[in-house]
Formats: C-alpha cells, structure tokens, sequence
C-alpha cells in the first residue's frame, strides 16, 4: 500500500524519507512545479540538506497519484488546509486523513483534525503530532509522536503503519488534546524567543514555559481534551523542544521580535497566525490567555517588548 503525503516542505519530505527508508512506497504531492522537478532531478529536498530520497518515494506536481493512495499525511502549513480541503473534497471523501501541521485555522478557529471532520466528514481524521524536528527525522535521529484518532481501530492502524526504527509512535483517541498542544506550543516558543531575543535570561523563559503551559492546560480543559494527552508529547514534549532549540522556526522568529531584528517572511511560522487565532478564541470564550493574546499583539505590530512584558509583569500576583 503506498502511503500519500501531501506537501513537499521540509516535514512532508521528511516523513517520506523516514517511512520510505523503512520499505514503505510513498506518493509526495507538492504544488510547486519546479520545485518537484529539482526533487526528481536531485533526489534531495533544498529543505533537508545533506539528506538523499529514496527510491521508494515519487514526487509528482499532479494530484492524481495522491488521490489514489488511501492514507494521506497532510503536510502543509495550518492556513493551507482549509482552502486544500475545500477544493478537493470530493475526492478526499472515504480515505483516512493524517493532519500534519501545527495550528488553529483563523477563519473557523478549529485545529487541523477538527478542520477535517467538518469538512471531509465521510473521512476518518487523525493527528501526527509531537516534539520531531523534520531534519532529525529525515536524518534518522530516533523520535517519539504521538498519533491521535477518535477511531482507536484506525489509530492502531496508522500507528504500525507510520511507525519505523527510529519513528516511535505512541497512540491516543483525544485528538482535541493532541492538536491543541501541537497549535499552543509554537506561540509558547515564539514568546520564549521573546524572552532570549530581549536579554531577559534563561530563568524567564524557564517561568514563561511554565506559565505557557498553564495557559495550555486551561484552554485544552475548556475546549475538552484531556490533561494527560498535554502531559505527553503533543503538549509538553513539544513544548520542551520548541521552546529551547535553535532548530525551531517559532523560536528563533521570537529571538528575533525580541532582538528588534527583521526575519525571513517566506519562513513558515505557524504560531503567528495561530495566536491571533487565539487571542480571537479567548475573548469569544471569556478565557484568560495572556501569553497568546501578547504575542499575537506582538506579531501583528500592535505593541512593542517592553509594553508587553510590562503587561504580563504587572498582572495581579496570584496562587500558583
Ligand atoms: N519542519 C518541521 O520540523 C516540522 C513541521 N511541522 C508542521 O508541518 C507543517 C508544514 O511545515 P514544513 O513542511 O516544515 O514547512 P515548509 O515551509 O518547509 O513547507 C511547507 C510546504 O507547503 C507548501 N504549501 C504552502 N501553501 C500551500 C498550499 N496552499 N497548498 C499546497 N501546498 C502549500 C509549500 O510550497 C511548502 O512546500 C507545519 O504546520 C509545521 O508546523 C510539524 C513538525 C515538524
Ligand atoms: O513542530 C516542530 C517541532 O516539533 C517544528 O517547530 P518549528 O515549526 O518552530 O520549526
């Protein structure tokens, strides 16, 4: 059976290499044509440096070798899914669908699996998700994530399917919890490159994750998932690695904000749309989320640095 990724970036491509490493054949879509033609020509994703594809992976620009594949792994940013479901409904219908991005949609303030449900629902949806750096994958670094499906059945299913050597994938049916911690953590990193990027020191940005992951824990209360699936690593494994490592887009672009210095617009930064998402989300739902509601103030230019750091000092001090 030939396992569909849709989304040629660095985490598609990744999951390809490391399932096709493993004997799996693999059907990658990406929309850009001439980057597909440089992967054929290549064999290697400018993304993943160093990193050589497999033969067992096909790379087309044409959507109908993927729609042929019965599991999709959809691994493109959180604002392309919407619109990606929308055009191809029809033919998505009846298959099993793995989302593979970290956000929450600004339109309809859902995560990627929910998204799914209510758009494709003759599909089954599901969650990949958890700490895993798309270089460490594709290098073959051993990773743990996490797959989420309501459908246990389906979750085992995917579970044997996409687990490799060195891909460890633990299984759960709360698929609120799961991509809910995987859409949180980027603003939490973001805000704890804010911390670095602005001199504040590493024992703020140990308070900042910490206080992160209550504002998590609340809003994942709230909109139902559990607190043990944010316990593992779809929220505080993630979390954890995100929050701390150079490798993470979200962070670094928080150093940057912090630092006053511009960054690469064209990079993907998942947690910028997603805590306006929230920021929308937590005034609709009366819930306190200082964290996301200053960084989507910081990213959408609204307040500078030092006012926000003013603003989440000088909140009333409270129990822990
Ligand atoms: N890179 C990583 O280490 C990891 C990434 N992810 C998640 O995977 C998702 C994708 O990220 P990356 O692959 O890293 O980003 P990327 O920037 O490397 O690649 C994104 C790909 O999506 C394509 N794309 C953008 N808009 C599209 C659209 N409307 N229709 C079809 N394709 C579109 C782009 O052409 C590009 O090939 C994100 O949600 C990210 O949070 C999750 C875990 C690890
Ligand atoms: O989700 C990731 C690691 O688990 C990748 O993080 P960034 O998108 O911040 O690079």
């Amino acid at each position: 059976m030939t396992i569909g990724i849709a989304g040629g970036g660095a985490f598609g491509t990744a999951l390809g290499v490391a399932l096709a490493r493993d004997g799996r054949d693999v059907q990658v879509w990406a929309r850009d044509v001439a980057a597909v033609a440089q992967m054929q020509a290549n064999r290697a994703n400018a993304r993943l440096p160093g990193v050589t594809l497999p033969d067992e992976i096909t790379i087309s620009a044409v959507l109908d070798p993927l729609f042929a594949c019965d599991t999709l792994l959809l691994a493109i940013p959180a604002q392309a899914l919407v619109p990606f479901l929308q055009d191809h409904s029809a033919r998505l219908a009846g298959k099993v669908l793995v989302a593979c991005c970290k956000g929450i949609d600004l339109q309809r303030m859902t995560g990627p699996a929910s998204t799914i449900r209510d758009l494709v629902p003759d599909a089954q949806a599901a969650v990949l998700t958890g700490p895993s750096f798309a270089a460490d994958i594709a290098r073959g670094l051993p990773t743990a994530l996490t797959i989420a499906c309501a459908d246990d059945a389906t979750g085992m299913m995917l579970q044997q399917m996409l687990s490799t050597p060195t891909l460890r994938l633990y299984r759960t049916t709360d698929i609120i919890g799961a991509e809910l911690g995987g859409a949180l953590k980027n603003v939490m990193a973001i805000a704890a490159g804010v911390t670095i990027g602005a001199g504040l020191g590493d024992s703020a940005r140990a308070a900042l994750i910490t206080r992160g992951f209550a504002e998590m824990q609340r809003l994942v209360g709230q909109l139902g998932g559990q607190a043990d699936t944010l316990r593992g690593l779809s929220g505080l494994g993630d979390l954890v690695l995100t929050c701390t490592s150079e490798q993470s887009r979200n962070y670094r672009f928080g150093v940057a904000l912090g630092a006053g210095q511009a960054f690469d617009a064209t990079t993907t930064v998942e947690g910028a749309a997603t805590a306006r998402a929230l920021q929308q989300l937590a005034l609709d739902l009366g819930i306190d989320l200082p964290i996301c509601t200053v960084v989507a103030d910081l990213t959408m230019g609204r307040t500078d640095v030092k006012t926000a750091l003013h603003a989440l000092l000088s909140r009333p001090l409270k129990e822990e």
